[in-house]
């Protein structure tokens, strides 16, 4: 562990400064990759501070999330989410996606409603993660079109999306840079897997519910599961509750609590698969913040509502990814044939793809 890291729990903080300062020595970034990529080794997740991407417009991205949250049902249904799982755009309101883990299945319900969520009535019969999004991506993908709000509604929101998702878009590439110098490659190796941002900014309200749904395990904020793409970054308010599965003890959850000015960043499905498994994707999951489990505040009888930004990063739909070199050996084989982002293996990530490809032969006809 070098001087510029410590850790919270078992989750590493970075400085990620030598990759924002012009004046830093590659010895400086090369110890920093390294300290991001032994992170990711061992378990997935890493905390970046000091990782260039402004303040402010994070700040004023949660400003809009819950400006967008608190408009009326009505309205945030005029920019819908489609039925169709695979299409990762607009507003799916709470209840309405339910996140799945493997093989587990189920069909999507229709949503809950206000009164439902604030009485605890009927909620556990129709959803686990009670939750609600917004996605949006870039404006010229033609495959996963954006979807908004009819012009008049709810102005300067769109253009906020945009602007904070090229903003982002900034970061994920220093990190990629700081990843290919961690496997000792020229530090754009990853970039031009990456030149389309075929990403996804997801705003994420988890509403204020009853307590008891919560503590009795019978209900989640977003229930265990791993992320499908190369890399997440997650920027989370002050409220808590996100863990990761420790990958040495099948079962025990380790909070990554809130660290102000961080941005938790975690290897997706597709990056482990990519780094032939030397790299973890690991299960997480928002649950009950730790602080309303034990302490003065176990009595509290609501859970306040949390707010959090993840971004998600997505290696190009036309590049066939092949194990990343240095991490496969005689002594250990690659045990991945290449593949594109389309077909990748990993269950979840071909029921994606398979959904995909369905819809978009369906769409064909
Ligand atoms: O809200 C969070 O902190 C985590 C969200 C998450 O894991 C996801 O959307 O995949
Ligand atoms: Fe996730």
């Amino acid at each position: 562990m070098s001087s510029e890291t410590m850790r919270t729990n078992e989750v590493q903080i970075v400085d990620f400064a030598p990759f924002i300062d012009d004046t830093s020595t590659t010895e400086q970034k090369q110890m920093v990759a390294n300290d991001i990529l032994r992170s990711f080794q061992s378990i997935g997740f890493v905390y970046l501070i000091n990782h260039g991407l402004d303040a402010e417009k994070a700040s004023s991205m949660f400003d809009w999330s819950r400006k967008l949250f608190d408009l009326p049902p009505e309205v945030k249904a005029l920019a819908p989410h489609p039925v169709s799982g695979a299409h990762h755009r607009g507003y799916s309101a709470p209840g309405r996606e339910k996140v799945k883990q493997y093989s587990e299945s189920g069909s999507e319900s229709d949503g809950v409603n206000a009164t439902e969520l604030a009485s605890g009535q009927n909620v556990l019969d129709v959803v686990r993660d009670i939750k609600e999004s917004f996605e949006s991506g870039r404006e010229d993908d033609d495959e996963m079109p954006n979807i908004w709000f009819p012009d008049g509604i709810f102005p300067g929101f769109k253009e906020a999306c945009l602007d904070f998702y090229w903003a982002c878009f900034e970061t994920e590439k220093l990190i990629l840079k700081a990843l290919a110098l961690g496997h000792n490659l020229p530090q754009d190796y990853f970039l031009p897997y990456h030149s389309q941002a075929d990403n996804q900014l997801r705003l994420l309200h988890y509403p204020s519910i009853p307590a008891s749904l919560l503590k009795n395990e019978k209900a989640s904020r977003i229930p265990s599961h791993t992320d499908f793409c190369s890399l997440t970054m997650l920027m989370q308010d002050n409220i808590g509750g996100l863990e990761v599965e420790d990958p040495n003890h099948a079962g025990v959850f380790i909070p990554v609590p809130p660290v102000p000015g961080s941005i938790v960043v975690n290897a997706g499905d597709f990056l482990m698969r990519w780094s032939n498994n030397t790299i973890k994707s690991t299960v997480h999951r928002v649950r009950i913040p730790p602080s309303l489990v034990d302490g003065s505040s176990s009595n509290a009888d609501t859970i306040p509502s949390r707010y959090s930004i993840p971004y998600f990063c997505g290696a190009d739909s036309s590049t066939i990814i092949d194990c990343i070199p240095g991490t496969w050996s005689t002594e250990r084989p690659k045990l991945y044939s290449p593949i594109s982002v389309l077909t990748n293996s990993r269950v979840p990530f071909a029921i994606q793809a398979r959904e995909y490809v369905m819809e978009r032969l369906a769409a064909n006809y």
